[in-house]
């Protein structure tokens, strides 16, 4: 439903986002994933046809971005990360005039205008100026006008920005819905876990280019080839920790709460003969094991190295 091609963006001789190739499958809620200036919202302007790329292209449900935009615009809700809306109107006149704008018939739309209003939870809201609705209302507003011509694609750009918890939790249960209507979202933001609950799959993007991408799990996988072990020893953890520093595939070897941490980067066979040659040496040992990493820790293994600005 959306692919990109070698996407390739240059801003002068600087390379925002460097050949890009994604495919992202009918009905799938896709989660982009990157620090700021990771080339996010550089990827969504060209999905929504706002921008040309250097080089490459994409498709929207097979239709080119490059070659035919007006096409790709009604198949497409886009969302910016920064928005305008009118503050002079209601809510309601607000979507009434976006949907006129698509050629939506007056008849529809006053069908069409409170079923948005209620799946964004705004129904309350719909005779309210929109200058007077809080930031997060005001980004329902925007989904919701993004929705008017009822498109099979939705690109998102950081919904929940900005909002209070309580406004992220109300925004993640509307794109649940929106999922279960069946629409592709591409959806993007810097908070892992946010996008991690409600994604089949996430991209992990850094410096213009996929550094990462599956379900949740594979990417936690895909870092497990470097698992962070704990042991726990009852009592000579000196000794010990001298067993553990001259094996093969262990360092980064410290004591924290009087436990014993490592990297271990050998295969599952090397861990079993470590644990082996760990009861064959008589240590003391109460307990051995992976410590999760979360989704957090994963996020910043890949993209490790680059400083936030
Ligand atoms: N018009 C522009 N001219 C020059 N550089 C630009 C322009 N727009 C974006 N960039 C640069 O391209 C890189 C990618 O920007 P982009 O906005 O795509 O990142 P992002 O991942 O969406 O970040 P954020 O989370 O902060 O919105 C950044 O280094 C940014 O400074």
């Amino acid at each position: 439903m959306i692919e990109t091609i070698h996407l390739t963006k240059k801003y002068g001789t600087f390379t925002a986002l460097d050949d890009l190739n994604l495919s992202i499958g009918e009905g799938t809620v896709f989660g982009f994933v990157g620090q700021n200036g990771a080339g996010k919202s550089t990827t969504f302007q060209i999905l929504a046809t706002l921008m040309a790329p250097t080089y490459g292209t994409a498709y929207i449900d097979g239709v080119d971005v490059c070659k035919e935009p007006s096409q790709v615009r009604r198949k497409i809700g886009y969302m910016p990360d920064f928005f305008g809306v009118y503050d002079q109107f209601r809510a309601e006149e607000y979507l009434d005039f976006y949907g006129a704008s698509y050629g939506i018939s007056a008849r529809e739309r006053k069908e069409l205008i409170p079923q948005l209003l209620e799946l964004v939870n705004l129904s309350h809201k719909a005779d309210s100026y929109v200058d007077i609705l809080s930031r997060g209302m005001k980004q329902r507003l925007c989904l919701a006008r993004s929705l008017i011509h009822d498109p099979k694609v939705l690109i998102l750009d950081e919904p929940a920005s900005g909002l209070d918890p309580r406004a992220r939790i109300e925004m993640r249960g509307i794109l649940k819905e929106l999922k279960t209507m069946g629409k592709t979202i591409i959806i993007s933001s810097h908070i892992l876990p946010e996008l991690a609950e409600m994604c089949d799959e996430i991209g992990v993007i850094d410096q213009g280019s996929l550094k990462a991408r599956g379900t949740v799990a594979e990417i936690e996988k895909q870092l497990q080839a470097k698992r962070l072990i704990q042991v726990q020893i009852a009592d000579a953890i000196d000794e010990a920790r001298r067993f553990f520093e001259d094996q093969a595939f262990v360092s980064e070897l410290v004591v924290k709460d009087g436990k014993l941490e490592f990297l271990f980067t050998g295969t599952e066979d090397n861990q079993i003969e470590l644990l082996r040659k760990a009861v064959a040496h008589h240590l003391s040992l109460v307990s051995f094991k992976h410590v999760e990493s979360n989704i957090e820790d994963v996020f910043m293994e890949i993209t490790k190295g680059v400083e936030d600005y």
